[in-house]
């Protein structure tokens, strides 16, 4: 019998030890039915069925090949003895702890390991967040365009970040390779020669994933509309590259692409329910294309005596799929109307909001940590940051500043889409800060990156100021001193060493200034407190005591000149 590994909601693609904790996290709504379809084993050699759990029953493949009533009940099973038997997809309903199961772990590692030989099995296990991970190998695959003249990523650079990116996730990179291409090739994604020397390559390291560098496609059948409309689409069905891949490399070979191993990373650190809810969100976005075709080894299986099963089937799970994702979407709406409210509060008083915004690992993190003494995770990781944090800056005057997620070339948008709530955050501040690692080899490319998705999150009226970090780390930073004088929008430090940091804030000051109004305003005696507020958020030019009061000269944010209308005098914005 084949395998089919049609979890939909299989939340993580790698590092499956981690899945029920992310998954735990995204149970805070006891409506919320969690379903996942999922392959079981009866012993420990051989699938015996494949069962596909849905929120009003659950439909049993049998190895005769007959197929069970989808309404057939679920059998109340403890979950350690169903995690116990499930191919490491955990297929059963949430439970209050985030510990999956020990004698589970342990028992899938057993298997992991009996499989290994002596010399391997002490290197591939790692301790990852104090638990005992099976590091899988990866092999990456991209495809560079001939002719592609745009000022990109070259192959290399990109497969390099994708290294980056696999070993975030806790892979190790055993290889990879890459083709000139004219154009990806629409069934395979590379060319057939490529297709047998990575089959070479999987057998000489033992591979257990294989990632492509781009989005492969999920097969997504093309509309007549679009068919018309665009009559360039290569054929009636866009050819199914993942799948085909699978099939190609056969057994147990994973394959993915970057967008599902960013997905993966995120699913590991989503650290608060609103980061967990996006991510799944995003993930089922994914997931809802890709979910075409699936059942249709049903179909053969049953030799071809239920005809339009696996098509009926496809149709159920989508709609259970999007039941899901309006759930979720439902879901973050009430998160996100929490954190407007806090926003509300927070404008209450009108210290301005400075957002940090940069690629990954530019270290925007290790800047917040440096000036408000925030103990933000910073590590030299991809994406080590998913939720915004803010706090007061501490020295000289006050803003508040913000630490949101990195950015990434080929950012896939569904991510940027699940994001668009915590990246209003940006959008809603009185100054933007371009974190740059300006010691990185690669920094233009990653300055261009950032700004097309600052484009994307439409932030062209926000001032900006360009932080060049990390120079401590230059080739020469002596030159890059000099460059960055050159340009009043650029500050050039170093957040690790404090090099630089009182010329940012300064820089930071004459930015927000900008953003502010001028006033003149007589503020009676009694009053004393609006005093006290303009030294805080403003910046005070002259105090002037007279008869009735204090005559103030300064520049206010403008939400709090609005204030002190009733006691103005002057007023030149
Ligand atoms: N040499 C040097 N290293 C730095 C500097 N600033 C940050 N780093 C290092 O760069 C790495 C990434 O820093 P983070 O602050 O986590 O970067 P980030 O931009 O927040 O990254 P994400 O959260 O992944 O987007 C860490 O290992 C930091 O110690 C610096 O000025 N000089
Ligand atoms: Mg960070």
């Amino acid at each position: 019998m084949s395998l089919c590994f049609c979890s939909i909601l299989k939340p993580s693609f790698l590092n499956r030890e981690l899945d029920s904790v992310s998954r735990h996290r995204l149970a805070p709504n006891p409506n919320f039915k969690p379903y996942q379809l999922c392959n079981l084993r009866i012993d420990d050699n051989d699938f015996c069925s494949i069962k596909a759990v849905h929120t009003d029953g659950v439909g049993v493949l049998y190895p005769d090949d007959t197929v069970s009533d989808r309404t057939t009940p679920v059998d109340a099973q403890p979950q350690d003895q169903v995690d116990a038997t499930a191919d490491g997809i955990i297929g059963t309903a949430m439970e209050e702890s985030h510990e999956p199961p020990l004698r589970t772990r342990a028992k899938k590692m057993e298997g992991k390991k009996a499989n290994l030989k002596d010399s391997d099995k002490e290197n591939r296990f790692k301790l990852r967040n104090g638990r005992e991970v099976f590091e899988e190998k990866a092999y990456l695959v991209g495809v560079a365009r001939k002719g592609d003249n745009d000022i990109s990523f070259g192959i290399e650079d990109s497969l390099s970040e994708l290294a980056q990116l696999a070993d975030t996730a806790g892979l190790f990179v055993a290889g990879s390779t890459y083709q000139n291409l004219v154009a990806p090739n629409p069934r395979t994604y590379i060319g057939s020669g490529k297709v047998a020397e990575i089959k070479s390559a999987i057998q000489a390291f033992d591979i257990e994933t294989v990632i492509f560098d781009d989005e492969l496609s999920p097969g997504m059948r093309i509309s007549m509309f679009k068919r018309v409309l665009l009559p360039t689409y290569i054929s009636f069905f866009e050819e199914r590259q993942l799948r085909n891949l699978e099939k190609t490399f056969g057994g147990d070979v994973r394959v993915c692409d970057r967008t599902a191993l960013i997905l993966d990373i995120f699913n590991q650190r989503a650290a608060t329910r609103e980061a967990a809810l996006q991510v799944s969100l995003a993930q089922m976005e994914y997931q809802l294309p890709r979910l075409t075709k699936m059942w249709s080894h049903l179909e053969r299986q049953a030799g071809g005596q239920v005809k339009g099963m696996g098509e009926k089937q496809i149709e159920v799970d989508k709609r259970i799929l999007r039941d899901q994702i309006g759930a979720l979407k439902k879901e973050i709406e009430s998160v996100r109307k929490h954190r407007k409210q806090y926003r509300n509060r927070r404008f209450a008083i009108p210290v301005p909001v400075v957002s940090l915004v940069g690629y990954t690992n530019a270290g925007k993190s290790t800047l917040l940590n440096r000036l408000t003494g925030a103990d933000v995770l910073a590590e030299d990781k991809l994406f080590a940051t998913l939720d915004p944090t803010t706090r007061r800056t501490k020295n000289g005057k006050e803003f508040l500043l913000t630490d949101t997620v990195g950015f990434i070339q080929k950012l896939p948008t569904t991510l940027i889409a699940a994001f668009r709530a915590t990246l209003e955050e940006i959008s809603e501040s009185s100054l933007l800060v371009h974190v740059v690692d300006i010691s990185h080899p690669l920094a233009e490319l990653q300055i261009d990156a950032v700004d097309k998705v600052l484009e994307e999150l439409d932030t062209s009226s926000i001032p900006k100021l360009i932080v060049w970090n990390k120079v401590d780390n230059a080739k020469d930073p002596d030159k890059i001193r000099s460059e960055a004088k050159k340009n009043p929008d650029i500050v050039c430090l170093s957040a690790l060493t404090g090099e630089g940091l009182d010329e940012f804030c300064n820089a930071v000051q004459e930015k927000l200034k900008d953003t502010m109004v001028w006033v003149e305003a007589l503020i009676p005696f009694d009053k004393g407190e609006l005093l006290s507020t303009i030294h805080h958020v403003g910046m005070v030019e002259k105090i002037e005591y007279v008869e009735n009061g204090a005559l103030v000269r300064a520049h206010v944010p403008l939400r709090f000149a609005r204030l002190l209308t009733p006691m103005r005098q002057t007023c030149v914005s």
